[in-house]
C-alpha cells in the first residue's frame, strides 16, 4: 500500500513529505528532485516569490547510495524566506507584546474572495486568515512534486512509463493540435514559458498573462497530464473507489485551484453521439489496436494500454490585485480583499504538480497490480503479466 503525507507552512521553516510503500532501488535523488521542482517554479507569471526563494532539498530518511531502501522516506524542502518570517511564523508561544506588534501591523481580517480564507477562519475559530491561507498556499504542492518525482522514477524504472504534462489552455486562449503530443514533443516545452506545443496559441497566451498583469487582474488555465508506456488493467472495474478514473480525479482536485477534470475528451464526449465517441477496437499485426484516442486510456475504471490522457482546469488565481470585494471580519464592513504579491498566472506549475500527483496514483495501482519490494519484482511481476496478454493476442500493438 501507497501512503504519504506532507506537512509544512507556506513560510514555515520547511515542508516536510513522507511517503511509505515504494520499493528498493528506485534511482533517484536530489538531482531529480532539485530539476522537477525547477520546473515547477517556471512559467509566465509567476510572482516575485518564485525569483528569490530557493527550494532547499534534504533526503532525510529512506535512501542510501543514491537509491530507495524500500523503508519509509522522509524529504524536507527548505524555505529560504524562513528568517523574514520566524517571529511571525514562530511555533512556540510568544509574549503579549509580540502578539500585540503582529496583531497592529498586518493582521489578515479581509478574507479573499476564492481562497481558502473565510471558510477556513470560520472552521478553525480563527480571527484572521493567517493561520489558514499558510497551509492552504501552494507552496506544499513543492512537497507533492518532491513525492512525484520518486513515483516518476519508479514508473520509467519498473516499467518505462513517462509522465509530462503540457498547457492546452490559458485564459480564453485555446491549443490546437490533431494528433496526440508525443514523447519527444514535451520534453521540448519546458524550456517554453508556458510549456505549451503550439507556438501560436504560446504567444497569444503570453499576451494574455502580460495584459493581465498590466491591468491587476490574474488568469486560470487548462494542463494535460499525459502517461506513454502504461500495462493495460491498472484500476478496477469492480468498485467505484478502485476505479483508475475516480482516483486520477480525486488527486487531481486535491491541487490547490483545480475546478475541473476530465479524462481524454471528457465532456466533449457527452456532445457525440455514440458511433463517434469510443475507440473502435482493430486487429493488427502482433495484437490490436484502437482507432483514435478519445478516452484517455481508460475503460471500465482500469488502463486501456494506450496513452493516458487527462485535462486539469485550474481557476484564476484568488490574490487579485485589483483586490475584490469582500468585508472586513474585525468589523463586519464592506472592504477591499487584502493582497501583497502573488502569482497572475501558475498554470504551468500546476501542470508540473498534476504529473506528480498522476505518477503517484499510477504508482499506487501498478503496486496493487504488481507488488513488488524491489523496481526488479515489479517489473518481473509486470514482464509475466504482459506475456500472459501477448500469448492471448491481446497485447497493445
Ligand atoms: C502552483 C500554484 C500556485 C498558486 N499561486 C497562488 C498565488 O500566488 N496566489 C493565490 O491567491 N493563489 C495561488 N494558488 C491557488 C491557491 O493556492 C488556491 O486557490 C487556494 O489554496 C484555495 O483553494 P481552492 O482554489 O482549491 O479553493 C496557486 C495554486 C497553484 C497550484
Ligand atoms: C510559494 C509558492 O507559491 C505561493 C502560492 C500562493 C498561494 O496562495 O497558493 C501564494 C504565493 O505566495 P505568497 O503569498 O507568499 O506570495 C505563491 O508564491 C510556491 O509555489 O512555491
Amino acid at each position: 500500500m501507497l501512503r504519504y503525507l506532507t506537512a509544512g507552512e507556506s513560510h514555515g521553516q520547511a515542508l516536510i513529505a513522507t511517503i511509505e510503500g515504494l520499493p528498493a532501488h528506485i534511482e533517484v535523488g536530489e538531482k531529480e528532485i532539485a530539476e522537477n521542482l525547477r520546473r515547477r517554479r517556471l512559467g509566465a507569471g509567476r510572482g516575485a516569490r518564485m525569483k528569490f526563494e530557493v527550494d532547499e532539498i534534504t533526503l532525510l530518511a529512506g535512501f542510501r547510495h543514491g537509491e530507495t531502501l524500500g523503508s519509509p522516506v522522509a524529504i524536507q524542502v527548505g524555505n529560504t524566506e524562513w528568517p523574514k518570517w520566524e517571529q511571525v511564523m514562530a511555533p512556540g508561544a510568544v509574549d503579549e507584546e509580540t502578539l500585540a506588534n503582529l496583531a497592529r501591523n498586518a493582521p489578515l481580517t479581509r478574507p479573499r474572495p476564492g481562497h481558502a480564507d473565510l471558510a477556513g477562519m470560520q472552521k478553525y475559530d480563527f480571527d484572521e486568515a493567517r493561520p489558514i491561507l499558510e497551509r492552504a498556499s501552494a507552496r506544499e504542492t513543492a512537497a507533492r512534486v518532491a513525492l512525484g518525482t520518486l513515483a516518476q522514477a519508479f514508473l520509467q524504472q519498473a516499467l518505462g512509463v513517462t509522465v509530462l504534462s503540457h498547457v492546452v489552455e490559458l485564459g480564453h486562449v485555446k491549443a490546437t493540435r490533431e494528433d496526440l503530443p508525443t514523447i519527444e514533443d514535451l520534453p521540448a516545452i519546458d524550456a517554453d514559458e508556458l510549456r505549451c506545443f503550439d507556438k501560436d496559441a504560446s504567444a497569444l497566451m503570453l499576451e494574455e498573462v502580460e495584459a493581465c498583469h498590466r491591468d491587476g487582474d490574474t488568469l486560470g488555465g487548462v494542463v494535460e497530464v499525459l502517461a506513454w508506456g502504461l500495462p493495460p488493467g491498472l484500476g478496477s472495474h469492480s468498485q467505484g473507489d478502485r476505479r483508475l478514473d475516480a482516483k486520477l480525479a480525486g488527486a487531481l482536485m486535491g491541487i490547490q485551484a483545480i475546478k475541473g477534470v476530465e479524462l481524454g475528451d471528457g465532456f466533449e464526449l457527452a456532445r457525440t453521439r455514440g458511433s463517434l465517441a469510443h475507440d473502435e477496437i482493430l486487429p493488427t499485426e502482433g495484437g490490436i489496436r484502437r482507432a483514435s484516442h478519445r478516452s484517455g486510456g481508460t475503460e471500465g475504471g482500469m488502463s486501456t494500454g494506450e496513452v493516458l490522457r487527462v485535462r486539469a482546469a485550474m481557476k484564476p488565481i484568488a490574490t487579485v490585485p485589483r483586490a475584490l470585494r469582500t468585508i472586513d471580519t474585525a468589523t463586519g464592513e464592506p472592504a477591499a480583499a487584502h493582497h501583497q504579491r502573488s502569482d497572475v498566472c501558475a498554470v504551468p506549475a500546476a501542470g508540473v504538480v498534476a504529473e506528480a500527483m498522476v505518477a503517484l496514483v499510477l504508482a499506487e495501482v501498478v503496486l496493487e497490480k504488481f507488488g513488488g519490494d524491489s523496481v526488479a519484482e515489479t517489473r518481473r511481476n509486470a514482464e509475466a503479466y504482459l506475456a500472459d496478454v501477448a500469448a492471448r493476442g491481446l497485447e497493445i500493438a
